[in-house]
């Protein structure tokens, strides 16, 4: 984790910061976090974490070896010694475990229903927090990360943290739309409402913590949602104005 952001230069003149940007993004399911995290560092040339790829990558690797998800000690000592890697490139966000590229793979429908049974897993859950708290302290030169405790447990001192939402309606019919109008109602339901319900046990992204801005994605553009937050960005992080 990155210091508090440090400033230099004569009183009354705004200078960069000695340490790179962080900004994250929390929310629940279809709330538009990896397409706006996406988004905001392309715009700022930040890398981006989506952190829920971690969980999905994990899930597949216990599925993958026939595990019980339900065995949370034996899921656990498995990805405590997987090999997990992810690019951090918006335009290239591949992801390998032990060497399987499953950069498609977990975005399959079986992954999605399954996930939170390992993301509700304490012990998997402290590996991949250590895990993602070393990618954002060596991110040279910033990054977007984005989840369900990033503000809040991952990375609760960056300068930039938002919990982004939406009516729970339009979090689906995004999700519909996504995944394409022969999926069934139920299906998609599952995905976004049930999936809330699990993981909000052990995260907190339904309400926000102090500090954190709320912005209500409902009935903005994606466009619309990453200027909100590319305007969150302290001056002393935005090389146009801090001069
Ligand atoms: N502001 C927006 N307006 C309309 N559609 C949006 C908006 N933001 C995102 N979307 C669309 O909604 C869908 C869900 O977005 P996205 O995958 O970014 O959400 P998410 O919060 O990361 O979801 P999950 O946590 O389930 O992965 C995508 O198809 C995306 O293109
Ligand atoms: N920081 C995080 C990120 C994700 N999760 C859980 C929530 C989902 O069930 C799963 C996959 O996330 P998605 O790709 O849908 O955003 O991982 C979490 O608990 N904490």
């Amino acid at each position: 984790m990155p210091d508090a952001p440090t400033t230099s230069g004569s009183a009354g003149q705004a200078t960069l910061s000695d340490t790179p940007l962080v900004v994250a993004i929390d929310g629940p399911s279809g709330s538009g976090k990896s397409s706006t995290a996406r988004g905001v560092a392309e715009r700022l040339g930040l890398a981006n974490l989506d952190t829920g790829a971690m969980y999905r990558a994990a899930a597949w690797l216990a599925m993958h070896e026939g595990l019980d998800l339900a065995d949370t000690e034996g899921v656990a000592r498995l990805v405590e010694a997987a090999d997990l890697r992810l690019e951090l490139d918006p335009a290239h966000q591949d992801v390998t475990i032990n060497g399987h590229d499953v950069t498609t793979a977990i975005r399959e429908p079986a992954v999605s229903a399954a996930v939170s049974a390992v993301a509700t897993n304490l012990d998997v859950r402290a590996n991949l927090i250590a895990r993602q708290r070393q990618i954002i302290a060596e991110a040279p030169d910033g990054i977007v990360a984005e989840g369900r405790d990033i503000t809040t447990v991952v990375a609760p001192e960056a300068p930039v943290r938002v919990l982004l939402v939406a009516d729970p309606a339009a979090r689906v019919a995004r999700r519909h739309a996504e995944l394409g109008e022969h999926v069934d109602a139920e299906a998609v339901h599952d995905q976004v409402v049930r999936r809330d319900r699990d993981d909000s046990t052990v995260a907190a992204f339904h309400d926000a913590a102090p500090g954190v801005t709320v912005l209500d994605s409902t009935d903005l553009t994606l466009e619309q949602v990453v200027d909100a937050i590319c305007a969150l960005v302290p001056p002393a992080f935005d090389p146009a104005v801090a001069r």
